[in-house]
């Protein structure tokens, strides 16, 4: 605070100025329809040619790949092109904008600076204290390609007057962005970062970064900006190897998902913890206390332990009967000491299984030998060297001896050990007796579908087992799948170019569009002739992929299992690890980053703050601070940067009247939005009841899973509100959502914290039976 901002409006800049402003920026939209209009037809051209060598294929691929990425930023960038102006002390300007656009007419001078070149930051950190060669910084605001506002700020000492928010950048444009209704689909807010948040979105890509921050202090924004900044900044580095950015849950994602597009940025693969394991969509539910097992770190051990019951030993000697009658003993002492071996040779268990293979083979073919090759005068075996090899491999291929290598040691996949394991409540006794009866009986249940806590087993599972031929062929064929949603992609970028006439140009006359020659299967055999794929294909469906940078928001949800899931998909250890501990919901999250994060990098790693509310107005901040100093007294909520002017209402109401209450408010605000949302956040065992109440009188209200949020009013749990935002919010039975969770006041603190404007809270009274 303090630096003595000096914000003029500049007065209100005259009409001229907006107009000439307008000309400038109506120049920066032809040049982009240039642009786009130039790789629309490169990329229709590229896409006709067929035939050539394998390397001219390979380039074209690229050329294909390259051009549509360009269609696409181009078209991404359409709003808000252009928003601001950096007048330099020297009388230079330099407009600021969501990419660079170059003069390529004239001497390639900048026409538009890209926000995350250097030359642009002075746009998120000067202030009148510390100017950096700025005199003045102009907010654009525009409306489609209409500029309809200009706010000025002269950073000049000799005139500061300090206000209520002197740390605040751009504050006319900030408040503006603030108070605007919400969409259900989170907005980028490049033009308004403050400097607190520039800090962060540019630190360094080595290292671990947590960033930890209250409610509503941009912790997502500035995490998705983060990713955008360092593509640009580290491109080559980071476009070979990718960036991952893991998120709570499937509505969350989609609540972010428009961002990054937004900043012409589609390379960052958005994953929940769900999804992180190739092949499998992991949907099904489970009771919190079931997951919080799955979570602890002596899962590892567990699962160690299933991986080892697997390898057996019988207890009496098994007979092998061969094709000719004849019958082999394979004894458990034999067995033994293969499985010694085999485990000895510190493989993975399926890779381990070919040295089992080979003890065994070798005791069955010394039995063979014994019986061919004896000596009627009791001399040495007459089998030679040679011959003992060639029984060898016949055993090797016999079906019976394989189906008892089968049995001893199978080979198995991730899914097989973790599905057999929960199914059968001996298999659990034997690899968890470390855990107690009931964390046991919770792990106990029949097979159909996988849970996200299901993940960092399967995972580490698959670390335990390592990859045999089905893993590698499963992940070939989820490659082709995703290719071929690539080429499905790529042609309808291509069927978006009819509307400019490039093939009646080079066809002379006849209208032939690209996709009357190309189809997503051809298209797909050229692209895998040339083996080509974006590397966020690659890494989807690649268990093993090592991504260059890993962004995980709601970090504080993820449990020691989770974290070790996420540590091998990034070993280089480049993060950045956005939450807030005071919002911890989950049982098996994280108590503090220290203790997340030691295992793994010990103390090397790099703690930051964000402290500024902007989500929260002070009215709600005051409410919710109450129950934050109930989490911890020695936690500080974030200081809000505004006031809404609406006093949060707080209601007690009859249990038995509590839906019609409830359809009353809800209907009420959602009256009172103009373009705004409203969200309801009720207790999870009463969300089917009251989401069936509002839904009865609102029909637009979307609830359940994956609910809607761009419809104008979302019934939904706590869990499911994480990290989103509402302009109004009313929150239901607040002492049932404390009671349904040891965690309970941390998810009020997060349902509380949810509304722009408004928050109105209903409490039944008397409190219904928990
Ligand atoms: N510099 C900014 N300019 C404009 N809007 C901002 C800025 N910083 C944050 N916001 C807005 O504030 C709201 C809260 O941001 P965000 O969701 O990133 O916070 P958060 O810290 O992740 O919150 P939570 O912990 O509750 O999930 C969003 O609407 C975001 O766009």
């Amino acid at each position: 605070m303090g630096d003595g901002l000096s914000r003029h409006s500049g007065g209100s800049p005259s009409d001229d100025e907006i107009g000439r402003e307008q000309e400038y920026v109506s120049m920066l939209y032809q040049r982009l329809d240039d642009l786009r209009e130039q790789a629309f037809r490169r990329l229709t051209e590229e896409l006709r040619v067929t035939g050539g060598t394998l390397q001219a294929r390979s380039q074209r691929d690229s050329a294909v790949r390259m051009y549509s990425e360009q269609v696409e930023q181009f078209s991404a960038v359409e709003n808000g092109l252009c928003f601001g102006r950096l007048d330099t002390d020297e009388g230079e300007r330099h407009y600021i904008g969501r990419i660079g656009i170059f003069d390529t007419d004239g001497d390639y001078e900048p026409l538009l600076m890209d926000w995350r070149a250097p030359a642009a930051r002075a746009f998120y950190l000067a202030t009148a204290a510390n100017p950096q060669g700025i005199r003045r910084r102009r907010h654009l605001r525009t409306r489609q390609r209409k500029v309809i506002a200009v706010n000025d700020e002269v950073l000049d000492l000799a005139s500061a007057s300090p206000t209520a928010h002197e740390e605040l950048t751009g504050e006319a444009s900030l408040l503006a962005a603030l108070n605007a209704g919400r969409t259900g689909r989170m907005r980028d807010i490049v033009e308004t970062i403050q400097a607190e948040q520039d800090r962060i979105i540019r630190a360094d890509l080595p290292g671990v970064m947590v960033v930890q921050g209250g409610p509503g202090t941009g912790k997502t924004a500035v995490a998705l900006h983060r990713a955008a900044y360092l593509l640009y900044t580290h491109r080559r580095e980071l476009s070979s190897r990718g960036v991952l950015l893991v998120g709570p849950n499937a509505t969350f994602l989609r609540y972010i998902s428009q961002v990054l597009p937004a900043l012409a940025e589609t390379g960052v693969l958005l994953r929940t913890q769900a999804d992180l394991f190739p092949g499998v969509n992991a949907r099904r539910t489970e009771p919190a206390t079931t997951a919080a097992v799955k979570g602890r770190p002596v899962m590892v051990e567990v699962l160690t332990n299933a991986v080892r019951d697997r390898q057996r030993v019988p207890d009496e000697p098994l007979e092998i009967e061969l094709p000719q009658r004849e019958i082999l003993l394979l004894d458990p002492a034999t067995v033994h000491a293969a499985r010694d071996r085999a485990r000895r040779s510190g493989r993975p268990h399926n890779l381990a299984r070919a040295v089992f293979d080979i003890e065994v083979i070798h005791a069955l073919a010394d039995q063979v030998a014994e019986r061919i090759g004896a000596d009627p005068l009791g001399g040495e075996n007459l089998l030679e060297e040679a011959d003992v090899a060639e029984i060898r491999r016949e055993l090797g291929e016999e079906p019976e001896v394989r189906a008892t290598l089968d049995e001893l040691w199978p080979v198995l996949t991730p899914q097989r050990l973790l599905a057999d394991l929960y199914a059968s409540t001996d298999r659990i006794a034997t690899a968890a007796p470390m855990l107690t009866a009931d964390e046991r009986a919770a792990l106990h249940r029949t097979p159909g579908g996988w849970t996200p806590a299901d993940v960092p087993l399967l995972d580490e599972a698959a670390e335990l087992l390592g990859e045999d031929d089905r893993a590698a062929t499963a992940r070939r064929e989820r490659i082709r799948a995703l290719q071929r949603e690539y080429a499905e992609g790529v042609l309808e970028i291509a069927r978006g170019s009819r509307s400019i006439d490039v093939e009646d140009e080079v066809d002379g006359g006849e209208i032939l569009g690209v996709t009357d020659l190309l189809d997503a299967d051809r298209l797909l055999e050229r692209q895998e002739e040339a083996d080509r794929l974006t590397t966020a294909q690659r890494a989807a469906a690649d268990r093993s992929w090592a991504f260059g940078h890993v962004i995980v928001d709601e970090a504080q949800e993820l449990s020691p299992m989770a974290w070790r899931l996420l540590m091998r998909r990034c070993p280089s250890r480049s993060m950045t690890i956005v939450g807030d501990v005071a919002q911890t919901g989950a049982l098996a999250g994280t108590p503090s980053w220290a203790h997340a994060l030691e295992p793994y990098v010990a103390d090397r790693w790099r703690l930051t703050e964000l402290t500024v509310s902007y989500r929260t107005p002070t009215e709600i901040m005051s409410v919710a601070a109450d129950v934050l100093a109930e989490i911890d007294p020695a936690l500080r909520p974030p200081r809000a940067v505004r006031s809404s002017g609406f006093p949060p209402v707080s209601r007690d109401v009859p249990e038995p009247r509590l839906a019609a209450e409830l359809v009353e408010v809800a209907t009420t605000e959602a009256a009172g939005l103009t373009d705004g949302r409203l969200g309801v956040i009720v207790p999870a065992a009463r969300v089917d009841y009251l989401g069936a109440a509002v839904t009865a009188a609102l029909p637009e209200a979307a609830v359940g899973e994956q609910p809607d949020l761009e419809n104008r009013v979302v019934v939904l749990t706590v869990a499911e509100a994480k990290g989103l935002e509402f302009d109004s919010v009313v929150v239901v039975d607040p002492d049932r959502i404390v009671a349904e969770s040891p965690r309970g006041r941390s998810d009020l603190y997060v349902a509380l914290t949810r509304a722009t404007q408004r928050l109105t809270t209903l409490t039944p009274t008397p409190p219904p039976p928990c």
